[in-house]
């Protein structure tokens, strides 16, 4: 039988290209010091073949996302050009996503907007219906790209530039990134893990128009654990050292996120708001707004507690939503995540890949040949 090719814009769902269902397991690393026992501990290799009675299991699903991000984020590179209009990036990465993962209302399909923030702003923009922005040449791009598949969200991100000036910003957050990953482990306390993060990160300096700035961590970004159809499972990976004594637990998927920073190293909420998600514990209050009651009705439908955007509000069919979405946000029900920004001027740039602390071993589920 002919091996089925992707094409190229990216068309042909993941089932097609992986018939036996088996997806590929990412970059695994070896648990350091005290838990090196576990590569070889009969105990733990037990418990890893439990949670593996049979592929489609586990950590199968978030093999299939991580599989259908790289294959869209290899396009994205490739597609993404100066002069484009940001909305026309965001619906060509979306378009791959829903094709690949093979959408199929919440059981797969987008993990949460696709983030395209720009320059001084690091995380949490994405175009609004009628944004007419356009890509320039000069600008700094994270692309930030979630997939789902059964709940579990691979959440990882890259930067982008198309002229040399931040190349150095650019390497010492990819290196502050794989210092995490590298670090990270079962009992690993996270204050502990954010000093590794902040040293490489701060070992780097980048000259821009014959101006050497200090490359700053931003202090007030973190990356998280993850949940099932939860992006943020509570925990915290911050970027500069401190005393949280909370550990990686076995078990738990982490996306480590760094950000680098030629301004502040602070970001502040900027800007008109893309991003929300219904709150997991989100409180029963009565809705009086009618309109409210729908739109709630219709976010419970389309995205249960997954994050979305107000473009994904029009493509599930809601219009003139805006007074009821801000209601729902007043009352507790729905979280904003309006875009973070550092000082305008100033640069920032992004790495992310999602992580399993497997019982035997790490797996950087979302490792490519890119980043
Ligand atoms: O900044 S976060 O809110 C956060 C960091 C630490 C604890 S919660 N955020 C979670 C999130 C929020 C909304 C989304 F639409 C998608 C993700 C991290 C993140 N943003 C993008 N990729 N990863
Ligand atoms: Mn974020
Ligand atoms: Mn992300
Ligand atoms: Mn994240």
């Amino acid at each position: 039988k002919k091996k089925v090719e992707q094409t190229e814009p990216p068309t042909i769902g993941l089932s097609k290209l992986f018939p036996d269902g088996k997806y590929p397991e990412g970059e695994t690393q070896e648990y350091k010091d005290d838990n090196a026992f576990r590569t070889t501990s009969e105990e733990k290799r037990y418990d890893e073949q439990m949670a593996m009675e049979d592929p489609e299991v586990t950590y199968n699903h978030i093999r299939r996302a991580a599989e259908v991000h790289r294959q869209v984020r290899q396009y994205a590179r490739k597609f993404i050009k100066p002069g484009m209009r940001m909305i026309d990036i965001a619906n060509g990465i979306e378009d791959g996503v829903r094709a690949l993962v093979e959408e199929d209302g919440l059981d797969s399909g987008v993990g949460f907007p696709t983030g395209l923030s720009l320059n001084h702003c690091a995380a949490h923009y994405t175009p609004n219906p009628g944004d007419t922005s356009v890509l320039g040449e000069k600008d700094v791009l994270k692309v930030d790209i979630g997939v789902h598949v059964k709940g579990r969200i691979c959440d990882s991100a890259f930067t982008l530039t198309f002229d040399p000036t931040y190349e150095k910003l650019l390497e010492a957050v990819k290196a502050a990134t794989d210092t995490g990953v590298r670090e990270a482990g079962i009992d690993v306390r996270l204050g502990e893990l954010a000093g590794y993060i902040q040293e490489t990160m701060e070992s780097y300096e980048v000259e821009v128009n014959g101006k050497v700035l200090p490359v700053k961590p931003i202090d007030n970004l973190s990356g998280h654990s993850i949940n099932l159809y939860q992006i943020h499972g509570g925990k915290s990976v911050l970027l500069v050292k401190n005393d949280d004594q909370t550990k990686m637990e076995e078990g738990e998927y982490f996306a480590i996120e760094t950000f680098g920073s030629t301004g502040r190293g602070k970001v502040i909420e900027q800007g008109e708001v893309s991003h929300y998600a219904r709150r997991v514990d989100a409180p029963h209050v009565p809705l009086r707004l009618t309109s409210a009651k729908s739109l709630l009705q219709s976010i419970n439908k389309n995205f249960g507690t997954l994050p979305w955007c107000r473009r994904y509000l029009e493509r599930a069919g809601e219009s003139r939503y805006l007074l009821a979405l801000n209601h729902l946000v007043s009352q507790g029900i729905v979280q904003d995540y309006p875009p973070l920004c550092d000082v305008r001027g100033s640069m920032t740039a992004q790495f992310e890949h999602t992580i399993l602390l497997r019982p035997t071993r790490k797996e950087i589920v979302s490792r490519g040949d890119d980043y």
